[in-house]
């Protein structure tokens, strides 16, 4: 029988693309598998993922994806998006557990590889006797995190947001309780139950996929390897093999992407080397329409070169697309004139930006990034410093990460309501382009591109943990 591996992203772009490269890496490692992706679709905006799934699928015929039905939400007033995730994916193993039988009629089974959302979807595995492997789509010390987040529940009877002060977890610098993801913050919540489960859910593995390289997160790859995030259990493998990174990001289906493609790259044809400030926040990160004039004014006043991804203000004033108007009005966003005297030196984008080739261009020296792991990664294999400006998720950890641990990242600080004024962008902006702190970043982004491709090489730490990965098979 053929042999298959079948690969269980949660729906929002950002994990679906890192879950996609995952599969097409296991087919470089072993051309003869078969891949099968299960796709469920969320009562939210999670970024546009059909055309992508049909570019992959078109291109790719060892990679197939199943669309399992729809289920309907029991009537809920919650608008967290992770609480909604794992109410929808929880709901559908039944569905998993149809096309997993489905699947197995025709391939041998040698894993379910489940997103740190899918989790639920493990016991479905269990019980049909297929290994379960976790796929964790962010970096090793957010896993540090999460692994550990079961012993903080046991320490302490009081929410993470009234706890004030830090969480000292295993391998990564000390954190203060209010920088863990909004879910978690509140211990009553759904969402909290939930993120604790899919956390006791890790040492039940049969290996930790991590989307990261040892260099890059060499403390926290090891503490994690040494099992000290888990003290009261077992750490299963971990298989550090990234960076996974999609050589040709997703796209907009606006239906303009090429022209805004072609028009932002030509633009940075025109600049100078090394000078432009790109800014971008991922694909569902969202500013009020005060908060992107303060951005304006900064960047106005840095006197810097930039390329700015800009989208609608969300209707809820949430830092996350619920649902994002496609239809944008730059100048009655942004403060007048601002457009015409920023023309010689600055390039609006309405909405989407091809930040792969962006990141690659010569003309980009500086990345303002929500800190989402792909944009990281994406900006360290083209040796980029960042200024970090988390939005939503597990960003926050991401910035303490990039800025103390990684040394790649100045942060941007936003007042205690989460408010950024327009100094601190024009300081930020100036800091990453031209003080000495900013050089010192620049110079250690370049050494980490230069990991992150000796990683990936022949020999290279997360080329021989695949190998490993896809070994381990023989022997279940
Ligand atoms: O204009 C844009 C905006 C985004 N992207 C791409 O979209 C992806 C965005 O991914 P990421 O940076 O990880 O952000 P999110 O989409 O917000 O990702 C979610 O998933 C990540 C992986 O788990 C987490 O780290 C984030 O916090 C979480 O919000 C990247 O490949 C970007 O290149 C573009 O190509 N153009």
């Amino acid at each position: 029988m053929e042999e298959a591996i079948v690969l269980y992203p949660s729906p929002p772009i950002g994990h679906l693309i890192s879950m996609v490269e995952l599969g097409k890496l296991l087919l470089t490692q072993k051309p003869s598998l078969s891949i099968h992706i299960l796709i469920t679709t969320v009562p939210y905006d999670s970024g546009s993922t059909a055309p992508y799934i049909a570019n992959v699928a078109a291109t790719i015929p060892s990679i197939k994806f199943h669309h399992l039905p729809t289920v309907t939400l029991p009537s809920t007033k919650t608008t967290h998006h992770e609480e909604l995730a794992f109410e929808v994916l929880r709901l559908s193993n039944p569905h998993v557990r149809e096309e997993l039988l489905s699947i197995s009629k025709n391939y041998t089974i040698h894993g379910l590889v489940v997103d740190f959302f899918c989790c639920a979807a493990l016991s479905v595995a269990k019980e049909l006797n297929i290994p379960g492997y976790h796929f964790f789509t962010s970096g090793a010390g957010v896993l540090a995190g999460f692994l550990y987040f079961p012993t903080i529940h046991n320490t302490t009877t009081k929410s993470l947001k009234d706890l004030k002060s830090l969480l000292h977890i295993p391998g990564v610098p000390p954190i203060p309780s209010s920088d863990m993801p909004i879910p978690v913050l509140h211990r009553d919540d759904k969402g909290y139950k939930y993120f604790l489960d899919s956390s006791s859910s890790f040492p039940e593995s049969t290996g930790i996929v991590v989307n990261t390289f040892a260099s890059l997160e060499a403390r926290a790859v090891k503490t994690l390897s040494e099992g000290l995030c888990v003290p009261n259990n077992r750490t299963p493998p971990i298989y550090c093999i990234g960076p996974l990174i999609a050589t040709e990001g997703p796209k907009d289906d606006s239906g303009s992407r090429n022209g805004t493609t072609l028009e932002c790259l030509t633009w940075l044809d025109s600049q100078p080397v090394g000078s432009v400030v790109f800014l971008c926040f991922g694909s569902l990160g969202l500013f009020s329409k005060e908060q992107l004039r303060e951005i304006a004014f900064g960047l106005e006043r840095s006197g810097h070169r930039f390329l700015w991804v800009v989208r609608n203000p969300p209707s809820d004033n949430k830092s996350v697309a619920l649902s994002a108007n496609p239809n944008i009005d730059l100048d009655s966003l942004l403060p007048e004139g601002f457009l015409d005297r920023t023309k010689e030196r600055g390039l609006v984008l309405k909405s989407w930006a091809p930040q792969v080739a962006v990141l690659n261009h010569p003309s980009v020296g500086g990345f303002v990034s929500h800190c989402g792991w792909n944009s990281v990664l994406e900006a360290v294999c083209a040796g980029v410093p960042l200024v970090a400006w988390p939005l939503y998720a597990e960003q926050r950890l991401n910035r303490i990460f990039l800025v103390e641990e990684m040394k790649l990242a100045l942060p941007m600080n936003e007042s205690d309501d989460g408010f950024v004024c327009s100094a601190e962008v024009e300081e930020r902006v100036l800091g990453l382009m031209e003080s000495e702190e900013g050089k010192l970043i620049r110079e250690r982004a370049i050494a980490m591109k230069i990991a992150a491709q000796a990683a990936l090489n022949e020999g290279g730490s997360s080329r021989v943990a695949l190998s490993q990965l896809v070994e381990s098979w023989k022997h279940k």
